[in-house]
C-alpha cells in the first residue's frame, strides 16, 4: 500500500507526481475525429479520458488518451485496457471475434503476469494499433487528411458507426467548449448520502458536466452507519494515504473510490466518519466535532487531485474547485494559504457553491488554531457578530466562520438561483454575510438548479406504483388513488390532495403551514406531509394526524420512495419556505404535473410561473402560483384559488399541468452557464494568493 507524503506536511516541498507505472498519455493518430465528437459518452464511459486542451497545446490534432490500470484491476478495468487500440480502429462496437483478435495481438505483444495485462506505453499501442491496420489494409495516419474522401472508412463498416455515434451525441449529449478537471468538494452526494437538496445537487451535475466532456471528481466523506454501507460497496481503496496536520495532531485518512457514470467518485476514509445518524448529526443533536470531520474533508479534498491516479493519473494542479457549501469551504482558504505560496495550485481556480447561506460553520475563535493554518490568515475566517445578537456579557462576538472564509478566498461565488444570488446581498437574505457577498458582487452569479430527470421520470419512476407522462395522465390519477389508499385517507379524486416534503425547519416555514392547518382543513382537502428535523414540528404532525383523521397525514422521517409518491400522487405541492436558494421539490413536482403553490421567494420565484388564465390575449399560461407575504392569511387565500381550479377548472388545470410537465429542467442549461462562469474564473488571475 503506497503512502504518499501528503503535500501539507510542513517540510513536503516538491510536488508529488502523477502516478508512476502509468505511461506517457497514448497519442493514437488514426482517431482524431472519433474521441473529440464522442469524448464524455464513448471515452468517459469506457474509462479513457481524452484530453483536447492537452492536444491543442502541443499542437496537435490527435487527442491523447489516459487508461485505468490498476494493478489489483478487476476484470472490467482489465478491459478497457483494450479500449485505446479499440477506438483506434474506428470502432465503437466490437463483435466476440474482433475482440479475440485484438486479445491476441495485445497480448502477443505485452506479456501477461499473473494481475493481468500490463500498462502498455505510447509507443507500444502505436505499434499495435499499426500492426492491426497493417493487417486489415486501412488508412493508417491519413485520416485527417481523408476527410473528404472518407469511402474507405465506409466500404469498411467503419464510418457509419462513427457517424451514428456522433449524431446521436449532437442530438442528446452537448459539448462543452472548454472541457476542464472538475473536482466538486460536498458533504453530501447522492446516492451515497443525502439529507437535502445538496446531496441531489452534488450527485447529478458531475454526471451532467461528464456526459459534457469534462473530468470530473467528486470528493465526500465515506459515511459508513450502519445502515447505508451498502451504498459503497462499489467504492475500493485507493490504496493512498496522506497525513493531516490539524487539530494538534496528524491524521491519516485514506481514499475510496468508484467510477460510476463517467465520475470518479472519491471518498475520503477516516473513523470519525463511522457512525451512526446522518451526516451531520444524530438524535441527540449535532456532532459536536464536525469543525474536525469538515477540517478532514477540506485538506482531503486538496491533495486529491495531486495524489490520486485514478484511471491511471492524477487530475494535477490545473484543475477547478466547486467548493460547496461551509463544508468544503475551507478547501479555498488553503489553496490560498497553504498551496499558492508553495507554487501549487496557481492555475487552479476554486469557486464557492452557496446552496444555503443558513449554515455558515461557526465556532469559537479560539478553535482556528487548530485548523493548521498560517496565523496571518486568521482575518480570512475571522468573524464578529454585533453586541446585539451575542449571547451573555462575557461573550465578545468572535468566532470563526468557513463560510466566509470562501467567501473572501474563492475566486468566484455561485448560488443556486439568480434570485438568491441577488437576496443574499441585501440584509434581509444576507444571514450577516450580505456586505461581504455585496463588495464580491462582480464576481458573484446565480445559476438555477437542474434535477436529475432519470431519477426524477414519471415515466420510468421505480418507486411508483403507475407510469405515466405528459401525453397520457391517466397513471397520475391512479398514482393518488394508490397515495391515498396507502395512507388510509378516503381514495377521492375530486379531493384536492395537497403535499409537503421537506426538512421540518424554520427556512421551509412548517410553522405556516402548521397555523394555518385548523382553517385549511376545514375545507374539503386532503393534507400530507413528509419530513423530519424539528422535534416540535414531528410532534405537531403526530398530534394533527390523529385531530384530522380523515384529512391529515404526518410521515415523519427521511424516505426517498415516499417522497417520489408523494410528488406523484399529490394534486398540489405546498412550499412557503422563508427564504429558498433554488428548492428542488417544485421542479420534481412540475415534472409529475403536481402543481406547486410556492412563497415568492428565490429560486421559487425564479422557477414557478404564475399562472394567469388571461395571458397572451386569453391564452392561459403558466405552472403554479406563487404567494407573498408569507404569512397564513395569503397562503390560504392562494390555496383557495388552487383548489378552487382544481375543482371548477378542469381544463385550465390539466393545461397547468402540462405546461409544467413540458419545462426542460435537465441540467444541461444550467451547466452551460455553470460553464461560461468558469471560463471568466480562469480568465481572471487567481483572487487571492
Ligand atoms: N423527509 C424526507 N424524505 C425524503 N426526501 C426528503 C425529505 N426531506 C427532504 N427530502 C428531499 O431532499 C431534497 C430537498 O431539496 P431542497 O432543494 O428542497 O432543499 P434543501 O433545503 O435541503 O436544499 C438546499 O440546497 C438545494 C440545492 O442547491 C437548494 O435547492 C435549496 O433551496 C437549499 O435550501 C429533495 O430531494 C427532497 O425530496
Amino acid at each position: 500500500m503506497a503512502t504518499i507524503r501528503s503535500y501539507l506536511t510542513p517540510l513536503a516541498a516538491a510536488k508529488p507526481k502523477a502516478a508512476s507505472g502509468w505511461p506517457a498519455r497514448l497519442r493514437v493518430h488514426s482517431v482524431s475525429r472519433l474521441p473529440l465528437r464522442s469524448y464524455g459518452s464513448l471515452v468517459a464511459k469506457r474509462r479513457c479520458f481524452a484530453e483536447k486542451s492537452w492536444s491543442e497545446e502541443h499542437g496537435q490534432s490527435s487527442l491523447a488518451f489516459g487508461k485505468a490500470v490498476d494493478p489489483e484491476s478487476s476484470a472490467a478495468e482489465e478491459e478497457a485496457i483494450l479500449d485505446p487500440a479499440v477506438l483506434a480502429l474506428g470502432r465503437t462496437h466490437q463483435s466476440e471475434e474482433e475482440l479475440e483478435e485484438l486479445n491476441s495481438v495485445l497480448q502477443e505483444n505485452n506479456e501477461l503476469d499473473g494481475n493481468g495485462l500490463r500498462s502498455l506505453s505510447g509507443v507500444e499501442l502505436d505499434a499495435i494499433v499499426e500492426e492491426i491496420v497493417e493487417s486489415r489494409n486501412l488508412p493508417d495516419e491519413n485520416v485527417e487528411e481523408n476527410e473528404g474522401d472518407q469511402e474507405g472508412l465506409v466500404s469498411k463498416g467503419l464510418l457509419d458507426v462513427v457517424e451514428e455515434e456522433e449524431e446521436t451525441d449532437k442530438q442528446e449529449r452537448p459539448r462543452a467548449s472548454t472541457t476542464r478537471n472538475i473536482v466538486f468538494v460536498s458533504s453530501e452526494a447522492a446516492p451515497y448520502s443525502k439529507t437535502g437538496g445538496l446531496g441531489d445537487v452534488c450527485g447529478s451535475l458531475p454526471i451532467a458536466f461528464a456526459a459534457r466532456g469534462h473530468r470530473v471528481m467528486v470528493v465526500s466523506p465515506r459515511y459508513l452507519n450502519g445502515v447505508s454501507d451498502k451504498k459503497f460497496v462499489n467504492a475500493t481503496d485507493v490504496g493512498v494515504r496522506i497525513k493531516i496536520y490539524c487539530f494538534g495532531v496528524e491524521t491519516e485518512v485514506a481514499f475510496f473510490h468508484e467510477f460510476r457514470a463517467g465520475v470518479d467518485w472519491v471518498f475520503v476514509d477516516h473513523p470519525s466518519y463511522h457512525r451512526p445518524g446522518n451526516p451531520y448529526g444524530d438524535s441527540h443533536g449535532a456532532f459536536a466535532d464536525n469543525q474536525f470531520r469538515f477540517t478532514l474533508l477540506s485538506y482531503a479534498a486538496c491533495e486529491a487531485p495531486l495524489v490520486l491516479p485514478l484511471g491511471g493519473y492524477t487530475y494535477g494542479e490545473k484543475c477547478l474547485f466547486l467548493v460547496n457549501d461551509w463544508h468544503a469551504s475551507l478547501v479555498s482558504v488553503l489553496i490560498a494559504a497553504k498551496y499558492r505560496p508553495h507554487g501549487v495550485y496557481n492555475d487552479a481556480r476554486s469557486i464557492l457553491v452557496i446552496h444555503n447561506l443558513a449554515h455558515q460553520g461557526i465556532a469559537p475563535a479560539s478553535t482556528y488554531g487548530n485548523l493548521g493554518l498560517p496565523s496571518e490568515w486568521y482575518g480570512a475566517l475571522e468573524w464578529i457578530f454585533p453586541p446585539w445578537s451575542r449571547m451573555h456579557a462575557l461573550d465578545n462576538g468572535e468566532v470563526v466562520n468557513f463560510l466566509k472564509g470562501a467567501v473572501v478566498t474563492s475566486d468566484r461565488i455561485m448560488t443556486v438561483s439568480q434570485g438568491y444570488s441577488w437576496e443574499i446581498t441585501t440584509v434581509e437574505g444576507g444571514q450577516g454575510l450580505n456586505e461581504l457577498l455585496s463588495c464580491r458582487k462582480f464576481a458573484l452569479n446565480g445559476v438555477v438548479n437542474g434535477i436529475d430527470v432519470d431519477e426524477w421520470n414519471p415515466a420510468s419512476d421505480k418507486h411508483i406504483p403507475f407510469h405515466y407522462s405528459v401525453d397520457d395522465l391517466s397513471g397520475k390519477a391512479q398514482c393518488k388513488a394508490a397515495l391515498q389508499t396507502e395512507l388510509g385517507l378516503p381514495v377521492r379524486d375530486d379531493c384536492p390532495l395537497i403535499g409537503f416534503i421537506g426538512r421540518l425547519d424554520y427556512q421551509k416555514g412548517t410553522d405556516v403551514i402548521s397555523s394555518a392547518m385548523p382553517e385549511l382543513l376545514q375545507d374539503d382537502v386532503q393534507f400530507v406531509m413528509l419530513g423530519s428535523g424539528d422535534q416540535q414540528t414531528e410532534n405537531w404532525m403526530r398530534w394533527a394526524e390523529s385531530a384530522y383523521k380523515e384529512k391529515f397525514r404526518g410521515w415523519v422521517g427521511f424516505n426517498v420512495p415516499v417522497s417520489h409518491r408523494i410528488t406523484a400522487g399529490c394534486d398540489i405541492l405546498l412550499m412557503p419556505s422563508r427564504f429558498e436558494p433554488c428548492g428542488l421539490n417544485q421542479l420534481y413536482a412540475m415534472r409529475y404535473g403536481t402543481v406547486p403553490v410556492v412563497n415568492c421567494t428565490g429560486g421559487l420565484k425564479d422557477t414557478v410561473e404564475n399562472f394567469d388564465p388571461f395571458a397572451n390575449d386569453g391564452t392561459e399560461q403558466g405552472t403554479g402560483w406563487r404567494f407573498s407575504p408569507l404569512c397564513k392569511e395569503s397562503m390560504l387565500s392562494i390555496l383557495r384559488v388552487a383548489m378552487q381550479t382544481f375543482r371548477e377548472h378542469k381544463v385550465s388545470w390539466e393545461g397547468i399541468m402540462k405546461r409544467g410537465m413540458m419545462k426542460d429542467f435537465t441540467w444541461d442549461s444550467s451547466a452551460s452557464q455553470y460553464e461560461e462562469i468558469f471560463d471568466w474564473a480562469f480568465t481572471d488571475p487567481p483572487y487571492s494568493r
